[in-house]
């Protein structure tokens, strides 16, 4: 198989490794933490998706065979503590805990604050470990499945990798429960109707959703770049090539180049509130730095923009770049012209040193 070559992954773990037998465990985790030290070791960065907090809760509250929603989400309440000391135990850094909604990520403020923070925890070497927020999520407002919630995780945090680790080898041409001898699939280069009917539904009483949902989250991914890969997280070997820069499980091969799918979305797809005005020395650390657009750049605001809409961005009435803004239209007059280092003392808050972050930024 091909090289196995990635910068920033969301690496997604689900709850038959984690809670195998509805009990936080280490057995299969020690060789993914292992991984992610050793990745985070090479510069690169990790963002952690896990499940298992309804199946870690499952023996301490009292159910009947099948529970109620209310059981299963005061499930997850307590075993979400379990699952997040069950990976703190493992690392000598941070664990951050992040908790969504399917609602969270489709409002553009919640949006936004989710990507900032993401940013940030990168930024100071902590680990990001999200799951969904069972507890409050009713089923309307539930992204229902850690694989798709993986997908959005790694879309918003602009990671080029899934790692989606199940107890499963990969994808296989037949559901391996009922055909024996159903082969591993190493490589999909596209999603066809055909991919999504060899999926059968989930394989063991703590996991959700299966290869459906798997191969949802790969869909979702490969169109925008990003580059996804079922492994087996039981089996200690897969993350000793994944280390060693070797392909293993299925991959999932994007069908667009990361960057351009970024920049065709911020160019065409999104409608522009307003404008930014910079000066020229601005325009230059645009243009042939590929910098971040710091306040002190800005000479005037046009539009009534909130943060994260889409903004103009123009030099001697042309517009240079395009992108998403991280300041209201009210609160960028108000720090135009100043070093990023009073944007707290003058708003009250600050989201970071930029206006446009160079990630959000493309150049026309
Ligand atoms: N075509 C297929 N290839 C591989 N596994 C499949 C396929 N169809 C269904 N499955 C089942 O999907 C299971 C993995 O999904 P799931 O039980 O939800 O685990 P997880 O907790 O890792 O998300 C496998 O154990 C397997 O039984
Ligand atoms: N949010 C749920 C997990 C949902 C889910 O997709 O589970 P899994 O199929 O094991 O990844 C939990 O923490 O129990």
């Amino acid at each position: 198989m091909a090289g196995f070559v990635w910068k920033r992954a969301v690496i997604k773990v689900g709850s038959s490794l984690i809670a195998p037998d509805n009990q936080c465990s280490t057995l299969y985790l020690s060789a993914i933490a292992k991984f992610i030290c050793s990745s985070r070791q090479q510069g690169k960065e990790v963002i952690l998706v896990s499940s298992g907090s309804v199946a870690a809760g499952r023996s301490k509250i009292a159910h009947k065979h099948r529970p109620s929603i209310a059981e299963k989400q005061a499930m997850a309440a307590i075993g979400q503590t379990h699952m997040m000391a069950n990976w703190a135990s493992l690392f000598d850094f941070d664990c951050a805990q992040i908790l969504l909604t399917a609602d969270d990520l489709h409002n553009r403020t919640r949006y936004v604050n989710i990507k900032n923070t993401l940013r940030e925890l990168l930024k100071n070497k902590a680990l990001p470990i999200v799951n969904e927020n069972d507890t409050v999520a009713t089923a309307e407002l539930k992204v229902g499945d850690n694989d798709n919630l993986a997908a959005y995780t790694a879309l918003v945090a602009q990671a080029d990798t899934l790692i989606i680790c199940s107890d499963i080898d990969g994808l296989f041409d037949a559901d391996p429960r009922t055909n024996p001898q159903a082969k591993l699939i190493s490589e999909v280069r596209e999603i066809t109707p055909q991919i999504h009917q060899l999926a059968g539904g989930a394989g063991s009483a703590v996991g959700t959703g299966g290869m459906q949902t798997k191969i949802q989250a790969a869909e979702k991914c490969v169109k925008s770049g990003i580059q996804t890969l079922i492994v087996n997280g039981r089996d200690a070997k897969v993350f000793d090539s994944l280390a060693a820069g070797q392909l293993t499980g299925t991959l999932f091969v994007p069908t667009e180049n990361r960057e351009r799918a970024r920049d065709a979305w911020l160019k065409h797809s999104l409608k522009t509130k307003g404008s930014i005005i910079i000066d020229e020395g601005a325009k230059r650390a645009l243009l042939e730095k590929g910098a971040s657009l710091l306040p002190s750049g800005i000479t005037a605001v046009a539009g009534n923009f909130v943060a994260g809409e889409a903004v103009n961005i123009e030099c001697n009435q042309t517009v240079i770049a395009k992108g998403l803004v991280l300041y209201n239209a009210s609160d960028l007059v108000s720090i135009k012209g100043l070093k990023s280092n009073l944007i707290e003392a003058t708003l009250g808050y600050s989201v970071g040193e930029a206006a446009v972050h160079r990630d959000d930024l493309v150049l026309l």
